[in-house]
């Protein structure tokens, strides 16, 4: 990252619908007061939170909450000149003419150069309306609009948001947000593959035998469980996080590493993906999901997805690539694992019973490990299993790393949609679902703690998950 802002950016609006919600106090405000604090933010600025209900104790108390639980350590000054620009106004998709007016207050605050740039942090059942407000009122006009995943709720759901986002604003206008893209353990997929002579020219179908995506989460619901129960893991986590995290790692190295040449090379993977086959994917419940406040008792939401894809082009035909996520499990971990192929042959007899393995832990501070053979010391030629983690880069301390919010916020503001998704991938990933969706397996349960239903770990027989030890 450069270390200090150089080309400051033009003065800012931000309009944050859902400022009373969860992601809003977790990343939303926490990211705008870290760039505010590090000198990221525009020399001047306001923020509008918005929504249905004005905050009890005011939107004063909101941030304070916000930063006190989830951001780091906040400065008097910096703290109080950032709640001074920050205000609330009520609106809904019928009621926008106050929110328009405090828009155009602020802009006129913040002079001609003044750019807008709304957040859509609200459930998939509501951008719609809100949408269509924003256009009607006029707030969308020459305005940036960040959107929430999952894009709708199925393909045509999604294409009902795209139609109504289009009629309201042209496409570089609009910056889909998937925060796994803003990490930089997922950016530095791109490094890895594209930055070095040593693993491009095995990353094909010829060297790998199959990919693991893993991304098991150990925690529950955390009172989210009422928009959990009308999204499930399959739309939370795998047709966004786990299919872009696909994408990085199948796509063909881009000409250039902008928005154009990147996305391009995303959507190619995507298209080239085959639709999920039903009877290839596992759905699980953990034991006790029904008595969250919020869920049905005789709830068949998913809390855990293992599937298996495949990509049908040139390097990945025949490549299983297998994901898997889920709330309640045994470990918190982003795991990526590629197999490689046995060499050929029986030089070494039995001894070789699993195959070399590179591994990408997608960490705060990237790591990538090798689990291959090399020769016990002694008479014999025998082997033994040996590993090395490194960490990249080794020798930062990662303390000038943004995280993901605050690095897409900072992109979007520049206007860069490299790092957000483009509504042709969201099209082909809903199709992409749609026949796990028309016919899907019923949930089986599994312990919390556990690695989830033993179905999944069938799955990907006769390879293992990397993850989960012996249970694997
Ligand atoms: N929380 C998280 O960790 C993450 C969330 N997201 C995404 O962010 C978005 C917001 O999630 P989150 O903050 O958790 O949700 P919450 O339920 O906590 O908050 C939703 C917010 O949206 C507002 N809202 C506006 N219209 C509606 C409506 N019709 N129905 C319900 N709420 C409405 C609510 O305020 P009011 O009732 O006053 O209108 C509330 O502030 C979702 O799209 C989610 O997928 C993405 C990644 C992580
Ligand atoms: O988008 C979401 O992501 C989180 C996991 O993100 P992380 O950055 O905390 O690893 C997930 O827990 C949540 O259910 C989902 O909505």
């Amino acid at each position: 990252m450069e270390t200090a802002p150089t080309d400051r950016l033009d003065p800012h609006v931000f309009v944050l619908f859902g400022a009373t919600g969860d992601l809003a106090a977790r990343k939303l405000f926490p990211g705008l007061y870290t760039l505010a604090a590090s000198g990221w933010m525009p020399e001047d600025y306001r923020i509008v939170g918005t929504g249905r209900h004005a905050p009890e104790h005011g939107i004063e108390q909101i941030v304070r909450d916000s930063l006190d639980e989830f951001g780091d350590e906040t400065d008097d000054s910096t703290l109080s000149a950032f709640i001074d620009r920050t205000r609330f106004v009520v609106s809904d998709d019928e009621n926008g003419d106050e929110l328009a007016e405090a828009v155009q207050e602020a802009r006129a605050d913040l002079g001609d150069d003044a750019k807008t740039l709304v957040y859509l942090s609200v459930p998939p059942s509501a951008m719609q309306g809100l949408i269509g407000m924003l256009g009607r009122t006029g707030i969308a006009e020459r305005a940036r609009l960040i959107v929430e995943k999952p894009f709708g709720s199925d393909l045509e759901s999604s294409r009902e948001l795209d139609a109504a986002l289009k009629q309201v604003v042209d496409e570089d206008q609009v910056f889909r947000i998937d925060h796994f893209l803003g990490k930089e353990a997922v950016q530095n997929i791109l490094a890895l593959r594209f930055a070095n002579g040593l693993l491009e020219p095995a990353w094909n179908r010829h060297h790998i035998a199959s990919v693991q995506i893993d991304i098991p989460e150990d925690l529950q619901m955390e009172g989210r469980a009422s928009f959990y129960e009308s999204v499930g893991c399959l739309r939370d986590m795998v047709v966004t996080h786990l299919c872009q995290i696909l994408g990085f790692m199948a796509m063909e190295p881009p000409v250039h590493l902008d928005a154009l040449s990147l996305r391009n090379e995303k959507a190619k993977v995507f298209q080239a993906m085959q639709p999920f086959d039903p009877s290839r994917v596992v759905y699980g419940q953990y034991r006790g999901y029904t008595d969250e406040e919020g869920v049905d008792a005789g709830s068949d939401t998913e809390t855990f997805v293992a599937v298996e894809a495949f990509v049908d082009n040139e390097r990945w035909a025949g490549v299983p690539f297998y994901l898997r996520t889920g709330k309640a499990m045994a470990e918190s971990r982003r795991t990526i694992t590629l197999t490689f192929h046995t060499p050929p042959g029986r030089r070494f007899g039995d001894q070789i019973d699993e195959p070399d393995q590179l591994v990408l832990e997608l960490t705060d501070t990237p790591q990538v490990g090798i689990e291959m053979w090399a020769k016990r010391p002694g008479p014999e030629l025998a082997l033994s299993r040996s590993s090395v983690m490194m960490e990249v880069p080794a020798d930062d301390d990662g303390s000038d790393a943004l995280k993901a919010y605050e690095r897409l916020l900072l992109d979007a503001m520049r206007g860069d949609q490299t790092l957000f998704t483009r509504a042709d991938e969201v099209d082909r990933l809903w199709q992409i679902v749609t026949p796990v969706l028309a016919d899907p397996p019923s949930p089986e349960q599994y312990e919390p703690g556990s690695w989830g239903p033993h179905a999944a770990l069938e799955l990907p027989r006769p390879f293992r998950w990397h993850l989960g030890g012996a249970d694997a």
